[in-house]
């Protein structure tokens, strides 16, 4: 297969909840300092690379968004236009939400929050109006301008729904773009990114729960004429750096409080 297209994903920067490990998901947590630092690095990095974006995607989630900014003002392309859609919002991880992953793993398992986290199908249980977060997420304006209404956005999703509602923003906003050459650039989330990358480098169900992405690194994906992936994605930066921060993500699954 012959690589055609270039194509950047970014899980942003650590948000002020990824710092406490608690599922952040919907609620719209800003970057920590720690998290405008990485997404200051991923801008001097991608520039010391040469890239050139032409269009930038982004959640409407604010740490997606910032962390786009963040690192397109580090690479002097600031005016390089962006787009925003809920359809690129971390998974909804339902009930979950504002809980600690180290307690759920003392409280359920270290397997069922692995489950919760990483499997393909499962859903977490859904949210409901009795959570402290309901209110703030569904009356928040943001969700007032999606292309479904309120009442029709999720209330929990598995990797599977959440790859459902990004593929048409995908197949119809995104691949579009691509397939005119332009060089585009996603700021995402950690589960929305994992989704498109098991679509585009055909992952199975068994295989995407090995996938995990940590905060602020760039992830490139080569990508033939029909935009199937020719080579499996790479993180681009410092390697070891880089497998002790995907160590970190997967240990904040673990029953013990992860290491800062
Ligand atoms: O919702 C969250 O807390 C994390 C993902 O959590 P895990 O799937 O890693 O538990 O999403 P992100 O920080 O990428 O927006």
């Amino acid at each position: 297969m012959v690589e055609k297209y270039k194509l950047v994903m970014l899980r942003h920067g650590e948000g002020a909840w990824n710092k406490e490990n608690r599922f952040c998901s919907w609620v719209d947590q800003k970057l920590s300092i720690d998290g405008v630092e990485e997404a200051r690095a991923c801008g001097r990095h991608l520039k010391s690379l040469g890239f050139e974006f032409d269009l930038v995607f982004t959640s409407i989630l604010s740490r997606s968004i910032q962390t786009a900014w963040l690192v397109m003002e580090e690479m002097g392309q600031e005016w390089v236009p962006t787009q925003s859609s809920w359809r690129l919002n971390e998974r909804h991880y339902g009930a979950l939400i504002g809980l600690n992953r180290a307690e759920m793993a003392l409280n359920h398992g270290e397997e069922q929050v692995k489950i919760w986290r990483r499997s393909y199908d499962v859903a977490p249980p859904p949210i409901d109006e009795s959570h402290p977060y309901y209110h703030e997420i569904y009356t928040d304006r943001r969700y007032t301008c999606c292309d479904v209404s309120q009442e029709k956005l999720p209330k929990s999703e598995s990797l599977k729904e959440v790859l459902e509602r990004l593929l048409p923003y995908w197949n119809e906003m995104i691949s579009p773009e691509v397939k005119k050459g332009k060089m585009i650039l996603i700021s995402a989330h950690g589960n929305s990114t994992r989704a498109l990358l098991k679509h585009l480098e055909g992952i199975s169900d068994t295989d995407i729960v090995n996938v995990t992405l940590p905060t602020g690194v760039p992830v490139l994906l080569e990508l033939d004429e029909d935009l199937h992936a020719v080579r499996p994605h790479r993180f681009l930066g410092n390697q070891e750096a880089i497998q002790a921060a995907i160590k970190k993500v997967e240990d904040q699954g673990k029953a013990l409080p992860a290491e800062k």
